[in-house]
Parts: C-alpha cells; structure tokens; sequence
C-alpha cells in the first residue's frame, strides 16, 4: 500500500510538529490497511478525530454558529460517495463511504442525511467544539438574527464579498482577507495498492461561511477524484477548487500519461492561472505519489511502498 495525505493548504501552522506527528500517524495508520479504500478510511478518521485539522473535531463554524462537515470519497472504479453539511459529525466521511455502498446515489445533504448517518450507525451528535474555536467564534460578533440577509451583510463586512474566504475577480487578496494564518485546514488521502486506487478528501469547511455553504470538498472532481490512472485529493479556496475542478484536472493530467508530481504541479500551475487564488492537491499515479501547492504551506506524509 502507497498512501499520501495532507492536512489543509494554507498558512505556515503555528503548530508544525505535533500536526506532522498527526499527519504521520493517519499515513502510518492507512498504509497498514490492504485495500485502499480501507486505507483512506482509517488515515482520514484520525485525521477527522484530531483537533489539530479543520475536519470533524475542530471544523470550522459557519454564519449561524454551527459546525457543520463535508466529505467525499471515490475508488478508481468510479464508485463514489459524499456528504455534506452535516452537523454533529466528527466521521462524516465513513457517511460518504457508506452513501457509496449503500445507495444508488452519489451526494446526500441535511437533516435526511444525519438519519442515513444514524442509521449506518455513525455518531450525529459529537462535539466539534475546541478550545480554539470557542475562542475564535467569540470574538466574531455574529448576526443576531437567523434572517440569511444578515448573515450576508456581517459576510461583507468581514470579508468585502458575499463568499467567505473570498473569490471571484480579486481572488488573491480576498482568499487569505479574513483568514488565520493559525487555521488548521482540510485532511485528505489517496492510495494505490497494485493498480486500484482510492481517493478522499474531509473538512469544516470555510470559517464564517454563510450558514449551509457547502465548498469543494463533497464535489466530484473539485475536491477529490478516482478514476484508473490514479486519484487526487484538494484543498484551499473551496469555491475556486469548483470552478475548476482541481481533482479531475490533476487526474486528466495522469491520464495523460504524466507522473504523480508533474500532474500535481501542472494541475495547480493550471489553477493558479485561472483563479488567482491559493490551493494544494495530493495524487498516487501507477508508478508515484506527488503534491503541489501555490498557498504558503500544506503538510503531507507518506508512508507504505
Ligand atoms: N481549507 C480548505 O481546504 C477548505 C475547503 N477547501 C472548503 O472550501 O471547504
């Protein structure tokens, strides 16, 4: 088992060394597995359990104070599943994995997909809430009302654009305006083992995002992709990931014939010319994994051979 994973691209941490130990842990965790979708599963999970990373425990909080996680799953067989908005969930990607099993379907969203959560028997009502970001929602002085046009306004006043985290045509400023360069970020995993792949990407999602934003990561293509060539897992600025659909980019470029790293680095090149804003992706080709980023840092760890 090949396995890489990543633990958010973004600032420089304040917190480098016990985030990498983490990191470390969730690769040496996968690689352990014999199947790669049980590979990604389990990294992911201790990635998601961690308060360290912007998924499950420790997930960022949106407009109305909650916290809500997204997540997405693939196998090079073009089986997928994902999540999204779901509240009270620290796995939220064994949901997704069980929405690929268990369902003719791709993407489950709200309340009706809390009950599929129950129902395969994963928690609904953990608590996300850390130390920090009880702190960090303390000082945001969040509308008063649940009137979404309010919640609009304090966007804008926060951000200077209706999109949290910022994107659109000053995309570079706007997506690191507002932003703690201290933010622990999205987690994601990709393996090989021989020629199957899997691929998954978890997250919080972005801080004081309009309550029910849902970004890139529950989005196939945008935030994870698997197909025969290999798979490829995103993160940064969610909605300019969607634009352009960083994951399938980088997949197309090993499907082109291009290595791990070459597609990584061409799928980000590509992104940062169309957006303008900040991002990383992790990839396992046939013969190699690779990573690129454009933000000011993004941990990975690999681990098997
Ligand atoms: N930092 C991240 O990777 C956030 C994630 N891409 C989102 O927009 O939800």
């Amino acid at each position: 088992m090949q396995l890489i994973v990543h633990g958010g691209a973004g600032g420089v941490p304040d917190d480098p060394e016990p985030r990498q130990a983490v990191l470390d842990e969730a690769a040496a965790t996968g690689a352990n597995e014999s199947d790669p979708l049980d590979a990604v599963e389990s990294a992911v999970r201790v990635l998601e359990s961690s308060p360290r990373f912007n998924a499950g425990v420790g997930g960022a909080v949106q407009s109305d104070g909650r916290i809500r996680t997204d997540a997405g799953v693939m196998t090079d067989d073009r089986e997928v599943g994902a999540v999204a908005g779901l509240a009270g969930v620290e796995h939220p990607l064994t949901v997704a994995r069980a929405v690929r099993a268990e369902t003719p379907h791709v993407l489950l969203a709200g309340d009706r997909a809390l009950e599929f959560a129950e129902s395969v028997g994963v928690e609904t009502d953990a608590d996300l809430w850390t130390d920090r970001s009880r702190e960090k929602w303390a000082d945001a002085d969040p509308p008063e009302t649940d009137d979404p046009t309010d919640h609009l306004d304090w966007l804008r006043s926060r951000f200077g654009s209706t999109e949290a985290g910022g994107v659109g045509e000053n995309a570079e400023s706007e997506s690191d305006e507002g932003r703690d360069p201290t933010d622990h970020d999205t987690v994601g995993a990709v393996a090989r083992q021989g020629d199957r792949f899997a691929a998954a990407t978890s997250t919080g999602g972005r801080w004081f995002a309009l309550a029910g934003r849902v970004g890139d990561v529950p989005q196939i293509g945008s935030g994870f992709y698997c197909a025969p060539a290999g798979g490829a897992s995103a993160t940064g600025a969610g909605e300019d990931i969607a634009r352009v659909t960083l994951s399938r980019r980088a997949v197309r470029h090993l499907e082109a014939g291009r290595d791990a790293q070459t597609a990584a680095e061409s799928a980000i090149e590509e992104f940062g010319e169309l957006t303008g804003s900040s991002a990383g992706v992790i990839v396992a080709g046939r013969e190699s994994l690779g990573s690129a980023f454009n933000s000011e840092g993004m941990q990975t760890s690999r681990a098997g051979r």
